[in-house]
């Protein structure tokens, strides 16, 4: 009986609700330590903004959005890497080393292919101005 009311109560409203906590303040957390991401907000301001500016598609824009949303993601995921690794160990470490060189090289990955998707998307319009 106990076990199905701490159940009903995990997933009520107010519980998942709650959950969002947490991850809201790791928004902000990984918002205000790191320094890339102030880069990729910037960028995707100003890719939104230039979006609107130029009245690009619904299709153009929500790929944007899938490019802004994707390297912003993994810039958090990224964080977290890193400070788990050092966490774990403050002394060298080639697996270390491998884990943040590793989570780096995929946002890296992510930031050079919006650059790309946004020059195929952007070029055309700057072209006809
Ligand atoms: N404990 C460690 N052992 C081995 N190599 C490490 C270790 N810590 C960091 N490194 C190396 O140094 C690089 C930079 O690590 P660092 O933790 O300074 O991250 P960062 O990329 O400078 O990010 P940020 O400045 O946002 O913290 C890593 O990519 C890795 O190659």
């Amino acid at each position: 009986m106990r076990s199905e009311y701490n159940a009903k109560e995990e997933h009520s409203v107010y519980a998942v609700l709650k959950s969002f906590r947490p991850a809201i303040r790791g928004i902000l957390t990984a918002s205000a330590i790191g320094r890339n991401i102030k880069v990729h907000y910037l960028a995707a301001i100003a890719a939104m903004m230039g979006g609107l500016y130029f009245d690009i598609t619904k299709i153009e824009f929500l790929i944007i959005l899938v490019v802004i949303m994707q390297v912003i993601c993994l810039e958090m995921v990224n964080t977290a890497i890193e400070k788990t690794v050092d966490l774990v160990t403050s002394e060298y470490h080639p697996y270390a080393k491998i884990a943040k060189d590793v989570a780096a090289g995929a946002v890296l990955i992510a930031a050079i292919f919006s650059v790309i998707i946004g020059g195929i998307i952007f070029l055309p319009y700057l072209l006809k101005m």
